[in-house]
């Protein structure tokens, strides 16, 4: 299947996508800093995104031919283009309306034959008639367990709410923000001392795990959306 991206800034998510070669290098560089034990995880879960996303013989099939970035020069861009995957910049201020800028970023996605729509850091509330257009084949990774902590600065409310254990969800978009049927959740532990910027790392490392698995599971047709918005599980 045929993938795009919209990002509008890091892109870590994706980058464990596509785990280009440039992963294989950063590990290698990394390697001599890192202690064993964590050094055997990063491998683990390096050889998985390979195997999810780049192993062809894992009919997974699901390939990124486009990244669509509202902003420039993020780093995400940087990622994809290193990754040799083709990108475009379309700033949605540069549109008279909401409409007008999300049905740009569907001429561009149609044009590149994009059968799947995966949102990785896209930080603008699509319009239903976007929604429309590509639902049940339009999915988000969310950096919380959903229905809790919907909406942006998850990480923020998690820790002002208190609880010992988060995760990400990735989901099917649905109008309603984060509102759309889960395919894949994982937890996370909050650890005492915790920031926004120390969960975010950890929570980070189980997204590109998440969100990949999600990806295959719609890219094979093991999952499907009904009208009514539920899961239906084809196995
Ligand atoms: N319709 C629909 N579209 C989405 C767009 C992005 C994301 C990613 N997560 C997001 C969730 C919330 C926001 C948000 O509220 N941003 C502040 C307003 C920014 C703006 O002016 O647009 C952005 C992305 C999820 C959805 C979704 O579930 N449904
Ligand atoms: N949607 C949320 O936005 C962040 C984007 O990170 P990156 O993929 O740009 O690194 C991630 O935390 C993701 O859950």
């Amino acid at each position: 299947k045929r993938v795009g991206v919209l990002i509008s800034g890091s892109g870590t998510n994706l980058q464990k996508f596509n785990s280009a070669d440039t992963d294989t290098l950063t590990l290698n560089h990394v390697v001599c800093s890192l202690q064993y034990n964590q050094l055997i995880s990063k491998i683990v879960m390096l050889q998985s995104l390979i195997d999810a996303t780049v192993d062809p013989s894992r009919g997974t099939g699901a390939e990124i031919v486009l990244v669509i970035s509202n902003k420039a020069g993020v780093q995400g861009l940087k990622r994809a283009e290193n990754a040799g995957i083709p990108t475009k910049v379309i700033s949605h201020t540069a549109f008279k309306s909401r409409l007008e800028f999300d049905m740009a970023v569907h001429a561009e996605l149609v044009a590149a034959g994009v059968e799947i729509v995966c949102l990785a850091g896209f930080m603008r509330v699509l319009t239903g008639d976007f929604v429309k257009l590509w639902r049940g084949r339009l999915i988000n990774i969310h950096p919380a367990l959903l229905p809790l902590f919907k909406g942006t600065h998850a990480h923020r409310q998690a820790l002002e709410a208190g609880v010992r254990i988060t995760g990400c969800t990735a989901h099917f978009v649905e109008e309603d923000v984060d509102a759309g049927a889960i395919l894949a959740q994982e937890s996370v532990q909050i650890e005492l001392g915790d920031t926004e910027e120390s969960l975010q790392e950890r929570v980070k490392l189980v997204e590109h795990k998440v969100f990949p698995k999600a990806l295959m599971l719609v890219a094979t047709g093991k999952v499907r959306l009904d009208e009514n918005g539920k899961l239906v599980w084809t196995e």
